[in-house]
């Protein structure tokens, strides 16, 4: 099974197919696995989780790839599935990387589709060598000056995550108002964080590596240079379905319609989670979790005509009568 979309659906959905005996591949464009989760909230506890009265997202999604991991799947990050061409017995997918993968079922949890982050206009250069637009392990910030822009959640949540880590964290906004949770903002206002408003990275300095940001305020055109070893932008994603819309796929108000099986009705190829659409549908990682189960107990059939859908229960029959 392939599994295109490494957030949540896609990677209970791992877990399940390899539960049901199948070998997975997971795609996903982003870098990290962990969707939404991983690239806007990584830091903020989620409620509604069933089983988990409070979980941090990073925490959530560590767990689903632990309890992935238990049936070895093959991620293949960075690679976003552009094309789906059909074979008699099975589906090839081609990455926008030149990535082939032979699949006898595809389950597509793109979600709200490809990440692409705002740019850093002024940083481009530096992608790579100190500008970040994910922030995927905080120790190798230990003892590093970081710039954090933004003023939404995802730059007040890495803001609060590296501050015990990083040597400085200053969080760099081009205004004086915050898009993120109150509860975030009052955090980073009484932690080491130093806040800079009406100001926004002009230029960034260093060869290899960057050694030097230098800041304006956008209010006076005053500008300073500090020492910095890394930026992290986090100025948000903007998110295209992309090439999936090109694959023959029904599509019902930018998402795509789905049957009770989770079935899209192109042959092999099934969705869930926040990429479905169908009457009474909502939009949360509870369902999203429950359709990709439903998905790949329907995709088993396909995979080997001798399976059921109904897959019997993970806890064995020790206790059944
Ligand atoms: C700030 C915020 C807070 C939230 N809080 C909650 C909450 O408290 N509780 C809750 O239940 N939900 C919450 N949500 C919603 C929740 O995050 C989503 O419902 C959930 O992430 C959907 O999971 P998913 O796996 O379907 O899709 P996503 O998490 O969107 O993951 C989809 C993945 O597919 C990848 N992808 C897309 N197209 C391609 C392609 N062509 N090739 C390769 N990869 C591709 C993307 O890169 C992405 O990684 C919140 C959302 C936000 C933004």
């Amino acid at each position: 099974m392939l599994i295109v979309g490494a957030g949540p659906a896609g990677l209970y959905g791992a877990y399940y197919a390899g539960f049901r005996g199948m070998s997975v591949a997971l795609m996903d464009s982003l870098p990290e696995a962990g969707g939404q989760v991983t690239a806007m909230y990584p830091e903020k506890v989620i409620y509604d989780v069933a089983g988990f009265p409070a979980i941090r997202g990073r925490e959530l999604v560590d767990a689903l790839v632990t309890q992935a991991a238990q049936f070895d799947p093959t991620y293949l990050l960075d690679q976003q599935a552009a094309e789906l061409a059909h074979e008699p017995d099975a589906v090839v997918v081609t990455s926008s990387q030149g990535h082939r993968v032979r699949a006898r079922v595809v389950v597509i949890t793109g979600g709200l589709g490809t990440f692409t982050p705002r740019p850093l206009p002024t940083g481009t250069g530096h992608l790579g060598r100190g500008l970040v637009y994910f922030v995927p392990k905080l120790d190798v910030y230990a003892d590093q000056d970081v710039i954090v822009v933004g003023g939404g959640d995802s730059a007040f949540d890495w803001a609060l995550a590296l501050e015990p880590i990083a040597r400085s964290v200053t969080l760099v906004h081009r205004r004086d108002r915050f898009r993120a949770h109150a509860a975030t903002i009052e955090r980073v206002e009484a932690s080491r964080v130093e806040i800079l408003t009406f100001s926004e990275v002009a230029a960034i300095h260093g060869e290899d590596r960057i050694e030097k940001v230098e800041l304006v305020q956008t209010r006076t055109g005053d500008r300073h240079v500090r020492p910095a070893q890394a930026v992290v932008a986090a100025l948000g994603f903007t998110a295209d379905l992309g090439p999936l819309t090109r694959w023959g796929l029904t599509m019902a108000r930018r998402h795509i319609a789905v049957d009770s099986t989770m079935f899209t009705g192109v042959d092999r190829v099934f969705a869930a989670g926040d990429i479905t659409e169908y009457p009474g549908k909502v939009r949360l990682i509870a369902t999203g979790f429950g359709e990709v189960a439903t998905a790949v107990n329907n995709a088993a059939p396909v995979v080997d005509p001798a399976a059921k859908v109904f897959p019997g229960h993970s806890s064995g029959d020790s206790t059944a009568s």
